[in-house]
C-alpha cells in the first residue's frame, strides 16, 4: 500500500479504477440534472419552415413594394391552423404569431399598421421583402447536435430536447453512494448526544455534497460502538447497495485505525493511505470487488476537502462529467499568518467582478471547525512550505460553486 502520496497521486490512482456507469432510460422531466449518456442529435430543422415572427398579415409582393392599392385578404389563420392554399402577387392571409407561412409569403406585415377596408388590407408604412420572417433552421439546422455525451442535463437543455419530441432520454445511471461514519463517539443526527458523545454532521454533509454531485445516497449511517465482526456486516451490507462508500474518522492512528483495520477484514486492497495535504491528511481508500471505498479524516473541514478532492472527482468520473472543477488565479482580500507545512487547502468565498476573481479566506480554517463551512465556495491552494499569505496576494483556488 502506499503511503503519504501526493494528492495528484491519489486522485490518478482513482480515476484509473473509475468507469463511466451504464446508462439508464428515463423520462425527459426526470433527466433533469442527469448527465446525458449519448450524443442527441435534430432529426429536423427547427422551425421546420417559414414562421411569422408577429400577428398580422403574411403577403405577396414585389420587391420593396407596398401593394399600391393593397392586398386581397384570402384567408385568416388561427395558431396552429396551415393555409388551403399558396399567396400570389397582391394577395395577403391574416397569421398569427408561429403560423406556419403560406408558400408564396414575401413578408409579414403587424396589424398595428395595417387597416382592413372591406377585403383588402393597406399599409401605413413600406413592407420590405423578408420583413416578420422566422427562417427556417435559423434556431437548429437539421442534424445539428443537440446535447452531446457527458452533457449535464439543464433546465435548457430540456426545452430544446422537448421541443425535438425527446421524451425519453439515455442518461448515465446516479452512482448510489453509502455513507459510513466510524468512531465511537459519533451518534446518528437524529439522537441526543451523551456526554463525551457527538451528533454526525460528517455524514450529512457528504451525503449532501454527493446528491449535489448527482449521486443518489442509499445509506447515511453510524458504527457507533460496533464490535469488528458486526462492522465487517455493516460494510459489506453498504457495499452490496452502493456503487461507492464513503467513510468518515477513525482513519488517524496508523494500522489500528478502525477504518484500516475494518476495510482489511472485508479483504479490500488498500490503494493509499494518508495525503501529503492539510486538513485531509488522514485520507485513504480501497478496493473490493472493482468498488472503491474512500476514507475521509473525521475532523469537518478535513472531510469536506477529502470530499472536494477524492470522492467528488470519482462520483463525476462515474456519470462521465469533467471531475475535477475550474481552478482559476484570484486576489486574496485578507492574510492568513500560518506559514511553512504541508500543502494546504483553506476554505474561501470567492467572486467574481470586473476586476476579476478575488477571494476571501474564511473565518474558522481549524480542520475541527465546520463554521467556514456555512460560506466555503472555494478551496485555495496553497503549496507546501508557503510564506503567510498577504492581502492582495494572487492564489489559486479550485472554485466549487459559482
Ligand atoms: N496522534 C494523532 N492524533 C491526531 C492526528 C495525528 O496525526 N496524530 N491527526 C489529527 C487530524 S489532522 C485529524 S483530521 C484527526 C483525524 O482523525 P480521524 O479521521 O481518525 O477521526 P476521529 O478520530 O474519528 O475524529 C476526529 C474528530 O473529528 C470529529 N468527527 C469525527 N467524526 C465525525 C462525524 N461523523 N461528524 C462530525 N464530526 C466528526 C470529532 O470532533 C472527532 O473528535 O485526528 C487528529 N488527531
Ligand atoms: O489531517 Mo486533518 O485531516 O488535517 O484535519
Amino acid at each position: 500500500m502506499l503511503r503519504n502520496v501526493k494528492l495528484e497521486e491519489a486522485q490518478d490512482i482513482l480515476l484509473s479504477l473509475t468507469a463511466p456507469l451504464p446508462g439508464e432510460t428515463v423520462p425527459l422531466l426526470q433527466a433533469l440534472g442527469r448527465v446525458a449518456a449519448r450524443d442527441l442529435y435534430a432529426d429536423q430543422s427547427l422551425p421546420p419552415c417559414p414562421q411569422a415572427v408577429v400577428d398580422g398579415y403574411a403577403v405577396c409582393a414585389g420587391v420593396n413594394s407596398c401593394g399600391g392599392g393593397g392586398y386581397v385578404v384570402k384567408e385568416r389563420l388561427s395558431p396552429g391552423k396551415t393555409a388551403t392554399s399558396p399567396l400570389s402577387s397582391g394577395q395577403a392571409a391574416y397569421v398569427a404569431t408561429g403560423c406556419a407561412l403560406p408558400a408564396g409569403t414575401t413578408a409579414v406585415v403587424p396589424h398595428e399598421i395595417a387597416r382592413l377596408s372591406g377585403e383588402r388590407v393597406v399599409f401605413t408604412e413600406e413592407v420590405l421583402q423578408g420583413d416578420n420572417i422566422r427562417e427556417p433552421g435559423e434556431d437548429f439546422q437539421a442534424g445539428s447536435l443537440l446535447v452531446s455525451r457527458g452533457t449535464r442535463l439543464s433546465p435548457g437543455l430540456t426545452s430544446v430536447l422537448a421541443a425535438f419530441g425527446k421524451s425519453n432520454v439515455t442518461v448515465f445511471r446516479r452512482p448510489k453512494v453509502a455513507v459510513l461514519s466510524l468512531g465511537g463517539g459519533v451518534v446518528s443526527y437524529h439522537n441526543i448526544p451523551e456526554p463525551g458523545q457527538l451528533r454526525d454532521s460528517n455524514g450529512p454533509l457528504i451525503a449532501a455534497l454527493a446528491l449535489e454531485d448527482g449521486g443518489q445516497v442509499t445509506n447515511v449511517e453510524v458504527s457507533g460502538g460496533e464490535s469488528a465482526a458486526c462492522l465487517k456486516e455493516h460494510l459489506e451490507n453498504l457495499m452490496q447497495q452502493a456503487d461507492l462508500v464513503i467513510t468518515t474518522g477513525g482513519a488517524a492512528s496508523g494500522d489500528d485505525d478502525q477504518a484500516t483495520y475494518m476495510l482489511k477484514n472485508i479483504g479490500a486492497h488498500l490503494l493509499f493511505w494518508g495525503i501529503k495535504i492539510k486538513p485531509g491528511s488522514h485520507s485513504g481508500a480501497a478496493i473490493v470487488n472493482n468498488k472503491i471505498i474512500i476514507a475521509l479524516s473525521g475532523n469537518p473541514a478535513a472531510c469536506a476537502a477529502g470530499y472536494h478532492l477524492l470522492a467528488g472527482p470519482v462520483l463525476r468520473a462515474l456519470q462521465e462529467l469533467p471531475p475535477y472543477p475550474k481552478v482559476l488565479s484570484a486576489t486574496c482580500t485578507n492574510s492568513f499568518h500560518k506559514e511553512g507545512g504541508p500543502r494546504r487547502f483553506l476554505q474561501g468565498y470567492a467572486v467574481c467582478d470586473d476586476k476579476g476573481w478575488s477571494v476571501t479566506i474564511l473565518p474558522g480554517q481549524k480542520s475541527s471547525m465546520l463554521q467556514a463551512l456555512t460560506r466555503s465556495n472555494a478551496l485555495i491552494d496553497l503549496p507546501a512550505g508557503s510564506p503567510p499569505v498577504e492581502k492582495d496576494q494572487e492564489v489559486s483556488i479550485i472554485l466549487l460553486y459559482s
